[in-house]
């Protein structure tokens, strides 16, 4: 049977814009208060899946969630139709409403961890949405994004969802952005490996001094005990806390693998070698370790160009390729180590560039923008066929994005009552295109 390791991207939402809501991620802070364009930065994310698509790649979309949330903003006590919920909180509590309107969920690396077929006792592909509890903007989107998987990867037969983790710093999770897979062919049994920033029951173990570490140990283990997967295919491994504090807030932002290839920054990890003897112990293929060296490539210039928060994905050819930001061909030294990378003796044999800027400065690249989901031929027939991108949906979301989406939008405009029937208009109109029943809580 064929298997094949698909991409599901975020659909921008209508609300995207620059908030300055996470602390730890240095374009986050840096491009507060910057006036967004959410028509621009989802067509670019739709050009870069489109490309994907095209090269035949199995391409799919998630939808974006409800925002500004008002559901959230009545819990904490806001009160009275949805035009005085906005009046209210931005009067009183405007960080309450930016952390309300943010469109966060785009970044779909975060909304879940997915384990395939191959590697569970079970053998369906698991799902646990990210609880996200380091960021108020981003705790607000588990329960939604649930409901968006379920509605995706809707055969029970086939994919086992689970609740997301308990919501407390303990369970700090933040899904696939800090979980990479590496395997020989993505139908085999591959390894695990589940990078964490801090352990939380351990007050000895070395945790970050400046910026917060937002997955935990415990959490990375809970989600392999559910995921039924074995001790020999999973290999959790800290990430070294001083690039946590020089802003490297997932791991996707220092490292990311494909099949038989992790590519990782020297300074990652900590105890590499010995994480690196426990992957080829647990691993019994040709694995290739690319390390890219300090003096090559600073974390500074990782961090600024998103080196590692590439996509390396693997063409229809066999060859690998490498999805990375124009950020990193604007980079002098970070370009000339991606040019360089292409004379090695690895599988990886072409880099493409994609302007995808509108979701760079909040600190996502195109790794961010996606969740993977290797699949064999019977699941991705079993996934919602709406969601899988080809030309007519790519053609049909343009216009759709076109009709509903503003071309600028400031904090300042997040109060207005408008917004929020933009924004459910278009989302109504998308569950009829995606097929995905009632997944907003206006829906509901
Ligand atoms: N690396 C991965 N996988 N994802 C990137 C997530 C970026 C996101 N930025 C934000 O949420 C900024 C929103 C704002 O400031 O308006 C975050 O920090 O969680």
């Amino acid at each position: 049977m064929k298997h094949f390791e698909a991409n599901f991207d975020g659909l921008v939402g209508p609300t995207h814009n620059y908030a300055g809501l996470s602390f730890g991620n240095v374009a986050s802070l840096n491009n507060a208060a910057l006036v967004s364009n959410p028509k621009a930065a989802a067509k670019q994310g739709l050009q870069k899946a489109k490309a994907l698509a095209d090269l035949g790649m199995i391409q799919g979309m998630l939808a974006p969630q409800e925002r500004p949330d008002l559901n959230t903003l009545r819990r904490i006590g806001f009160s009275g139709s949805d035009a005085q919920v906005l009046q209210q909180v931005a009067k009183t509590a405007p960080a309450l409403l930016n952390a309300c309107c943010s469109a966060s969920s785009m970044w779909t690396a975060n909304a879940a961890t997915v384990s395939p077929s191959a590697d569970t006792r079970d053998g369906k592909l698991h799902f646990t949405p990210a609880n996200l509890v380091d960021k108020l903007h981003r705790s607000i989107e588990p329960i939604t994004t649930g409901r968006i998987l379920t509605a995706t990867f809707n055969d029970p037969h086939y994919f086992h969802h689970h609740n997301h983790l308990p919501e407390h710093n303990s369970f700090g999770d933040e899904g696939a952005a800090n979980h990479t897979r590496l395997c020989q062919e993505y139908g085999h049994a591959g390894v695990e490996l589940f990078v964490y920033g801090q352990e939380a029951t351990n007050p000895h173990a070395p945790k970050p001094l400046k910026y917060p570490a937002r997955q935990t140990l415990e959490a990375s283990m809970a989600i392999a005990r559910l995921h039924q997967l074995e001790e020999d295919n999973c290999v959790f491994i800290q990430q070294n806390p001083d690039v946590i504090d020089q802003g490297v807030f997932h791991n996707d932002v220092i490292a990311v693998g494909n099949q038989n290839v992790l590519f990782y920054h020297e300074q990652a990890f900590l105890n590499t070698q010995a994480k690196l003897d426990e992957i080829k112990r647990k691993l019994d293929t040709e694995l290739y370790f690319i390390e890219v060296p300090t003096a090559k490539v600073a974390i500074n210039d990782a961090v600024k160009s998103y080196l590692f928060n590439t996509q390396i994905i693997t063409l229809p050819s066999g060859e690998m390729a490498i999805i990375a930001p124009t950020d990193c061909q604007e980079n002098p030294a970070v370009y000339a180590y991606l040019n360089e990378l292409l004379t090695l003796n690895t599988p990886i044999k072409q880099v493409l560039y994609f302007d995808v800027k509108q979701s760079m400065q909040n600190g996502g690249g195109p790794a961010c923008l996606r969740l993977r989901v290797a699949m064999n031929e019977r699941e991705v027939a079993a996934v919602n066929q709406h969601t899988l991108l080809n030309d007519a949906l790519f053609a049909r979301l343009n216009a759709w994005v076109d009709k509903h989406y503003r071309d600028r939008l400031s904090t300042q405009d997040l109060a207005d009552p408008q917004l929020v029937i933009e924004s459910r208009t278009a989302l109504d109109e998308l569950t009829q295109i995606m097929k995905l029943g009632s997944v907003y809580p206006f829906q509901r």
